[in-house]
């Protein structure tokens, strides 16, 4: 993919359905009882190994390849059958990490692997608590790495109070599934409120489930029953466009329908402590979550600080965030966030080494990186690591460079933006090349 300076981005747009509340919509679905109905899926990589993997432990999916709306056969928390063969989870940390808890409960066993990325994933996060609540992993390479063999809990799953040491919705709803499945209450807490689909949707479906603080307590026995899901528009995509419209000079973007649950809009109060001109228009619920259409004009931007609590709020949109950093006028400290260690690639270290080739003032820390802004970036050939986030960071970081940017291994954001170059496209981003 090759990219030049852009300019004048124009038009009214959406971008495609929530990643984590595709995952879970299918995931609850099948343990549901009766029909779910969802609208406006996303039909990116990661979500569709979702629906196969749930397709081979028996749940009747009816999705139509090109098409949006998916229905979900559920057959209730013990209808799910042995597959046949190893549950393949591709590219999606989110579909082994939520699996795990689902699987735990399971009078079968099974066998969860996925690609070069995943196997180097830190799953111990959801192997020790689910340990802890009786259930039996084995991690077969060792270490806590996938593949993980998952065979039946002995003498069932015991609820227990989780303290886990990071923020992370993927470890939190994967106690909170076992949790359905366990003998007495469980709670999770977290140092900072995480995501909180897997909450919202299953009290929908049914779930007895409590959030206080930082703290969400299930209680098992409840029966899910299926539901009907708008999925909106997902806020992560959304973040690529909110910095192209910011920062490509003469740019006006409406980006309709966006989820913006308060767990998640940490790049709204990011653009606004940038001094960002933008407006959030329409505010609705859809089915429990909130959306809105984010209005983005180009912008003059200013430093920011971003740690501590907002870090969950807006962790997949760091790497776009950094970018956004390299023109704004101050020194950004992004802190907080070693969790971007462990993701697709080292998202530290890439960011950082691209972006200084690229010449900006980047330097990577402990957890983050600190960036001054206001150094004219010169194109360069990114290789990807097969991230998706990174691919669409450097798309960005393309239009708003000197010169030619290529982006090596390209194609990976259809992980979660199959259409990601043809919406940049659609806007006027091509007009140079
Ligand atoms: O629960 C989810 O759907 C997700 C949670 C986040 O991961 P962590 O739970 O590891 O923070 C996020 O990075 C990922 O893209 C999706
Ligand atoms: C980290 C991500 O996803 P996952 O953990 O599901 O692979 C992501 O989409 O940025």
């Amino acid at each position: 993919m090759i990219l030049k300076r852009a300019h004048n981005l124009k038009g009214t747009f959406q971008v495609p359905g929530d990643k984590s509340i595709s995952h879970r919509s299918v995931m609850f679905g099948a343990l549901a009882m009766g029909t779910t109905q969802i609208t406006n899926f996303l039909e990116g990589a990661d979500c569709l190994s979702t629906i196969s993997c749930f397709r081979s432990m028996g749940i009747q999916i009816e999705h139509t390849p090109g098409l949006t709306n998916v229905l979900i056969h559920g057959k209730g928390l013990h209808g799910l059958k042995k597959p046949e063969g190893i549950l393949d989870v591709g590219n999606s940390g989110t579909t082994m990490r939520l699996m795990s808890g689902i699987l735990s409960g399971q009078s079968f066993e099974s066998t969860m692997n996925g690609d070069s990325s995943i196997q180097k994933r830190p799953m111990g996060r959801v192997i020790d608590p689910l340990s802890q609540m009786g259930a039996v992993i084995h991690s077969i390479p060792g270490g806590g790495l996938a593949p993980l063999t998952i065979s039946p809990a002995k003498g069932g799953l015991h609820g227990i109070n989780y303290l886990s040491r990071v923020a992370s919705a993927q470890v939190k709803s994967a106690i909170l599934l076992a949790g359905l499945y366990a003998d007495s209450k469980t709670s999770v807490t977290e140092p900072y409120v995480s995501r909180n689909h897997t909450e919202i949707m299953l009290k929908r479906m049914g779930a007895d489930i409590r959030s206080e603080s930082t703290t969400v307590t299930i209680l098992p026995g409840a029966k899910l029953t299926g539901d009907t899901i708008e999925v909106p528009g997902d806020i992560s995509s959304a973040a690529y466009f909110i910095a192209a419209g910011l920062l490509v000079p003469g740019s006006e973007i409406l980006i309709e329908n966006v989820g913006i649950n308060s767990t998640r809009d940490g790049i709204l109060r990011v653009i606004k402590a940038m001094g960002a001109d933008f407006e959030i228009l329409n505010i609705r619920n859809t089915d429990s979550e909130t959306a809105g259409d984010i209005l983005i004009r180009y912008s003059e931007l200013k430093a920011v600080e971003i740690g501590g609590d907002l870090i969950p709020t807006l962790i997949d949109e760091i790497p776009v965030i950094a970018v956004m950093a390299c023109f704004a006028k101050g020194t950004t400290v992004i802190k907080d966030a070693s969790e971007l260690k462990v993701k697709e690639s080292n998202r530290i270290d890439v960011m950082v080494k691209n972006l200084s080739i690229m010449g900006a003032d980047i330097t990577a820390t402990e957890d983050g990186m600190i960036i001054t802004g206001g150094k004219p970036l010169t194109g360069a050939t990114i290789d990807s690591m097969e991230d998706h986030r990174i691919a669409m960071s450097f798309a960005i970081a393309g239009l708003l460079s000197d010169g030619e940017t290529t982006i090596k291994n390209a194609i990976c954001v259809n992980i979660s933006y199959p259409n990601f170059y043809k919406d940049l496209e659609r806007l006027g981003a091509f007009k140079n090349n």
